[in-house]
Parts: structure tokens; sequence; C-alpha cells
């Protein structure tokens, strides 16, 4: 579905002199510097993958989805996707696609959502009969009923999404792109759009690329994870291998029914290597290192050991995961 090799973006940034004789100056020279935003990008997807992009601020995940969705054309490289090139084929290859910019509307802003789908239908030719059940799948799936004929600027940021998401669907592409989708919203409207992506997923057999800096949204929608810095791909691999190399483990917090000691627990843990945390005189945390086996182990042990009256797992979450991975950024080059 996607192939995407060695693809480069540079960018030529002006660069202002400082002071009054500086700003002079600029007037009749100018000194420019270049930004490689995407550099030297390789990767391939097959159809009904779902995938997210993730990578600090700056990383170029949003110029790397221009370039996907043909908004930018690259510096160097190549780009097939459903076998267009996106930049050269532009209104064939769009009708392929949906997109969806978390921070920008296709919407109108003074129309209801539902004639702006109607307007959308017509500019993407949908077939009359067909496009309306699909429509009306749509609405029902996100839920967007009981507000789809209000003007959008009477919507709430969350009412609103789920119109785009609506909105960037009409067509029934092949491939879906959502930058930053749930950015802004609050749990339950979060929760209603990844059910929803998951289903769309299931199927439709859709494509879907996902960039997002919520970490919970990578957990409950996607299995392979693109990380970028720098403009580089650093790993590109499944999420649990991701949490495996770069994971700081499992944290168990136990609460117990009479006082307990730090010590009384690394009596029964013996050598364990985990890490043990006195919170209160009837709580302790527990720091479990990666090793998949050792976590039923733990908990066997103080369970059998330990009156317990309740017990709170915690992975670690997929910020860490990247922080770690930046500190060690010279290591990973080798896992792209
Ligand atoms: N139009 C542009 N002109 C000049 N530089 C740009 C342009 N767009 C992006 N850049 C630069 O390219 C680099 C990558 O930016 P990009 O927006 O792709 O990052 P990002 O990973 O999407 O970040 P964020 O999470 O903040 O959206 C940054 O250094 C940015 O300043």
């Amino acid at each position: 579905m996607i192939q995407v090799k060695q693809l480069q973006k540079e960018f030529r940034i002006h660069q202002s002199r400082a002071g009054l004789g500086g700003a002079f100056r600029d007037l009749f020279s100018r000194e420019y510097k270049t930004v490689k935003a995407v550099d030297n990008l390789s990767f391939t997807v097959e159809e009904g993958e779902m995938f997210a992009l993730i990578g600090e601020n700056g990383a170029g995940k949003s110029t790397t989805i221009k370039m996907l969705t043909g908004i930018l054309t690259p510096s160097s490289g190549d780009i097939v996707i459903n076998g267009f090139v996106p930049f050269k084929e532009r209104e064939d290859y769009v009708r392929s696609i949906g997109v969806v910019f978390g921070q920008r509307s296709q919407l109108w802003w003074d129309l209801s959502p539902l004639e702006s789908f109607r307007l959308l239908k017509s500019v993407y030719k949908v077939d009359d009969a067909e496009g309306e059940k699909w429509l009306e799948r749509l609405i029902e799936e996100l839920d967007i009923g009981s507000f789809v004929s209000q003007p959008v600027r009477k919507l709430s940021l969350g009412q609103r999404m789920r119109c785009e998401v609506a909105a960037s669907l009409i067509h029934k592409p092949r491939l879906l792109f959502l930058d930053e989708p749930t950015v802004g919203l609050d749990v339950l409207v979060k929760q209603k759009i990844r059910e929803f992506l998951r289903n769309l997923n299931e199927t439709e057999n859709m494509t879907i690329l996902l960039t997002t800096h919520d970490v919970s949204d990578i957990e409950a929608l996607c299995k392979r994870v693109l990380v970028m810095d720098k403009g580089k791909l650093i790993f590109d691999g499944l999420l649990s291998d991701l949490k495996e190399r770069w994971g700081n483990g499992t944290e168990v917090s136990f609460q117990m029914k009479k006082r307990t000691k730090a010590s009384e627990l690394r009596n029964v843990l013996g050598d364990m290597p985990c890490t043990i945390e006195q919170i209160n005189d009837y709580s302790l945390r527990v720091q479990v290192p990666r090793s998949q086996e050792m976590l039923p182990f733990v908990l066997s042990t103080v369970m059998a050991s330990f009156d317990v009256s309740d017990v709170k797992i915690m992975e670690t979450s997929t910020e860490d995961i990247v922080r770690n991975i930046y500190r060690t950024d010279g290591e990973v080059a080798n896992h792209a």
C-alpha cells in the first residue's frame, strides 16, 4: 500500500541578523540556513495495517504526512502509495485517501456538517444510494446524529472532531491519515474515535496512519510504531518490542491489610532484581524489570505471603519509552 524510499525534505530558512544594522544588511543580502526536516526515510506498509508515527516536536512527522498526502513535494526520494506518486498525480490520488489534521478543519464553519458532507459527496462524485448508506453508517458509528444539522461553529471540539473524521471518509478511501486526531479531546470522545477507527480497520481493511503525542492512542490502536528523531527513522517495529527494549518494566502497587515493611517484601522476593519502595505503612511499590517471566513470580510470591487487599499494575508509558530511546539515540539507529 505504501512504499517510501530514501525520502528527504529540506527547507531553506531565512536567517535574520541581529539589531538594526543587521536588519539593514538583510535588505541587501539575505542569509539562509538549510533544515533537513526528513532525512533518508524508508519504510513499507501493507494494506490493512494500522500504525503510528511518533517523535518529539520537530521530529519531522507532519512534514512526512504532508509528503505522503501530496501536499509537499519531496526534495528527493520516492513515494508510491496505492499505485500513485502523491505529489505528481494529486487529483486521482486524493480520491483514494482521507486526511484528518487535528489542528485544521475541512468543514465549512457556517454550514452544518451534514451540508458539508453533501458538498464533499458531490466533489468526490460519490454514488448516491451507496454513498447515502455509507454516510448513515458513519453518522451512526461516530454517534453524531444529534448535532450533525447544527452549524459547525456551534459544536464543541469533540463533536467537531467526530464530524471531521466522518468528512474525511465520505468517499470511502482505502487509506486514512490522521495527524493528531485526539488532541485536546476528553477521554470519552477519544475512546469513541478509537473504537470507530478500530472497527473501520477491521471491517473495511482500511490502512490507517496516525501521528500522535498521546501514547494511549498508540496503545489502543497500533501494533506497529515508527519513531522519528531529527528527521530520521530510529525505530520501525512492534510496540511490544519497543517496550521490551526501552521500557522501564512494570510497576506493581500492593495495598496490604496489615502494616508491612519493605524489608519483609525483600525477604520473600530474595535476590529478585526488583526495587521495592515503601509508600506508607500499608502500601508498597515494586518495580519489576522488563523480563516477562518475572512479573507472575513477583505477583504470586507476594500474594501467597501477605494479606493483600488491592493490586495495581502499571506498564511503562510509551512516552517514557520514547524518552529512553532519545537518551540512547546513538545506539538505536541500527534498529530502524
Ligand atoms: N514550511 C516550513 N519551512 C521551514 N521549516 C519547516 C517547515 N515545516 C517544517 N519545518 C521544520 O522542519 C522540522 C520538522 O518539522 P515537523 O513539523 O515536520 O515536525 P513534527 O514532528 O510534526 O513536530 P510537531 O510534533 O511539533 O508537529 C522542524 O525543524 C521545523 O521547524
